[in-house]
């Protein structure tokens, strides 16, 4: 599955429904028993969230944007299929969330690259399930320092602290991602599918149990003009950047 929405793959309502839609068809299509996600915009895997639609919107808005990003993170991290992030450029927050619902993850290794969780850099927090998944990838030690200091990890960085499995020049990607594809399909999907179902359902379970209470914090909190006045000044950041 390759992202395709520049300027940069930022997650919209729209991109995610697509998305879910997509990742269903190939969930539910039994030739069907892995996917590898990289992006066809050059330098960009994704941007992670689409900060505007979290940023002057209505409280409805916000509460159907959230079950979206929950539903898709749902349907990832509780893929049957083996999933591969062929990580091919910078990849903060959302972005870093796909790959790290994905079993494997190859990065670019390229030092202009950068992965992490940077909400605390924008003045928002990360939800418990996005901060369960780093944990579950890097330890909690890793994960409560770099979530702390909403670090975004060079790749080669990324790759020390374990956020990515391998790195690899950019014209060996796509081929590294389909041999690593193949190993993990060499094995018996059952055994596979129940043993990646055991190692990730007290995480699953707990989103699954709290969904409607996490919606409404996530709706009271990104609406605190507090924290609207940070998205809109990092915002502002971003286009600055550019001049
Ligand atoms: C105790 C109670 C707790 C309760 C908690 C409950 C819930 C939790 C609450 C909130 C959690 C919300 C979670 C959010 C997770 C996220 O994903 S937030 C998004 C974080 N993303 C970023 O920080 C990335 C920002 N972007 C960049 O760093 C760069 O753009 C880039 C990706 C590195 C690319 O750089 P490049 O130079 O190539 O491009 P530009 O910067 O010029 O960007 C082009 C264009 O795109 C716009 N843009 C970039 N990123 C986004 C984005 N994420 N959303 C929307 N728009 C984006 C940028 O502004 C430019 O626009 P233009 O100037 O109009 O062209």
């Amino acid at each position: 599955m390759k992202f395709k929405s520049p300027p940069v793959n930022s997650l919209s309502l729209d991109f995610i429904t697509e998305f879910c839609i997509g990742l269903e068809k190939l969930e539910n299509n039994r030739e069907c028993r892995g996917v590898i996600f990289t992006s066809a915009v050059p330098n960009i895997f994704s941007s992670g969230l689409d900060i505007t639609e979290m940023c002057g919107k209505s409280m409805e808005h916000y509460a159907e944007f959230w079950r979206a990003v929950q539903e898709m993170w749902l349907r990832l991290y509780g893929s049957n299929m083996v999933t591969v992030a062929a990580v091919n450029g910078s990849s903060p927050a959302g972005g870093c969330l796909i790959a790290l619902t994905c079993d494997y993850r190859i990065m670019v290794e390229n030092p202009k690259f950068v992965i992490g969780l940077n909400e605390a850099q924008l003045g928002i927090v990360a939800p418990f399930w996005f901060k369960d998944t780093f944990v579950n990838t890097v330890g909690h030690r890793v994960a409560e320092r770099s979530l702390q200091l909403g670090s975004l990890h060079s790749a080669s960085e990324a790759h020390r602290l374990g956020l990515v499995d391998e790195l690899v020049p950019e014209v060996k990607l796509q081929e590294k991602a389909a041999a690593v594809m193949a190993q993990w399909l060499a094995l018996p999907d059952h055994a596979r599918q129940l043993t990646k179902s055991m190692m990730r359902k007290a995480v699953l379970d707990r989103l699954v149990a709290h969904r409607e209470e996490d919606v409404q914090n996530f709706v009271n909190f990104i609406s605190k003009e507090s924290i609207q006045k940070s998205l809109r000044m990092y915002m502002e950041m971003l286009k600055k950047k550019k001049r």
